[in-house]
């Protein structure tokens, strides 16, 4: 991978923003182009914005220890933003261009057209949508073999992961790219076929709506709610992952949690999916019978749990819920 890859955005929100600071630290020129039509002093005002965010947000996590604050101008310097009106500058030798526009049909095609007026050749399109269907979106561009999904997790100078989903039609070399350049910043790319909401939207809008249905029907507090993800269930899974988990606590456990749940509320999203069941009948519920998700059957299982502490530890440690036992 070439280290003078020039990158542009199309969207200077949010998503757009953050990716610019990203590929800006990471040492590239990186174009955000405003999707929308303004008048100048709105452009302006936009720009000023942006740049500021931007450079806020580096400057915090300088101050935090993560790097040296006179780093700061240096990496602005990579930084530019461009009105739609010279979107065909902003684009002109960018070879990979994230899309963050809004997560609309419409402001998507719109954007897609963008990148096909004024794009080179060999630019790369990766949409940063939140759930849609990476070979739907395919359809809005006249190259769908560079056009993949590229979800970033917000905020994206922070979270690692960064989700693709190719599109039926999309060229290896087209993923292959995207996923060496995420790599080489520091980022951790997981490919998953075209579906919609891949693997972490399609988990936490089921987590994010359950934990609004609790405070809607007053079981707890919003700050209780957050409390028991922070202390429990982000804790772990932190640690641990999903998959790993019911492993730990035994794929049985969940069928028949599953079950009484779905009864006591009476509604069907609490039904545990066949893959469950079918574990069951074959004897892999997890630790205990050697295989789940995953398979223990050729591990030091007792070395294994000692790394998962470790783990847990850390994470406890780094919360200053370590305690000394009385003695
Ligand atoms: N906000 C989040 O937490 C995350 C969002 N995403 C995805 O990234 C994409 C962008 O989201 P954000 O950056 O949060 O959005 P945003 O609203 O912060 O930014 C979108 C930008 O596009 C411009 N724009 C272009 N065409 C527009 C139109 N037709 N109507 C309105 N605004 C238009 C807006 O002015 C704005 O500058 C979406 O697809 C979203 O699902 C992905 C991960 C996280
Ligand atoms: O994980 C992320 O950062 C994003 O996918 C989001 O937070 C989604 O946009 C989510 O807010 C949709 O409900």
């Amino acid at each position: 991978m070439a280290d003078d890859v020039t990158i542009a955005c199309i969207g200077a929100g949010r998503m757009g923003r953050g990716i610019a600071q990203c590929v800006a630290y990471a040492g590239h020129e990186v174009r955000l182009i405003d999707a929308k039509e303004r008048e100048a002093d709105a452009f302006a005002k936009l720009r000023d914005e942006a740049l500021d965010e931007i450079r806020t947000a580096l400057a915090s996590i300088a101050a935090l220890g993560a790097f040296k604050v006179d780093a700061v101008p240096q990496i602005m310097e990579r930084v530019s933003i461009v009105p739609r009106g010279e979107a065909a500058t902003g684009l002109s030798g960018a070879r990979i261009v994230f899309e963050g526009v809004p997560e609309v049909t419409d402001a998507k095609r719109d954007a897609f057209a963008l990148f096909d007026a004024h794009a080179d050749g060999d630019a790369i399109l990766a949409s940063t949508t939140s759930t849609m269907l990476s070979t739907e979106l395919a359809g809005f561009t006249s190259a769908p073999e560079r056009f993949l999904n590229a979800h970033w997790l917000n905020p994206a100078f922070l979270m690692p992961l960064v989700e693709l989903s190719p599109a039926d039609e999309t060229d290896a070399e087209t993923t292959a790219f995207v996923r060496a350049y995420l790599e080489g910043m520091g980022k951790v790319p997981i490919v998953c076929k075209a579906s919609p909401g891949y693997i972490v939207p399609r988990i936490q809008a089921l987590a994010m709506n359950e934990a609004a249905r609790i405070v809607e029907e007053g079981v707890a507090s919003a700050e209780d709610v957050d409390k028991a993800v922070t202390y429990g269930f982000g804790l772990r899974f932190g640690v641990l992952g999903l998959l790993e988990f019911i492993d730990w606590g035994g794929g049985d456990i969940l069928y028949y949690a599953s079950r009484y749940l779905a009864g006591a509320f009476e509604d069907e999203r609490y039904q545990a999916p066949e893959i469950i069941s079918r574990h069951m009948e074959e004897g892999r519920i997890g630790l205990k019978t050697g295989s789940g998700f995953f398979d223990y059957s050729d591990m030091d299982v007792d070395a294994y749990r000692q790394r998962r502490m470790a783990a847990f530890l850390k994470a406890l440690d780094n919360a200053g819920l370590v305690r000394p036992p009385k003695l």
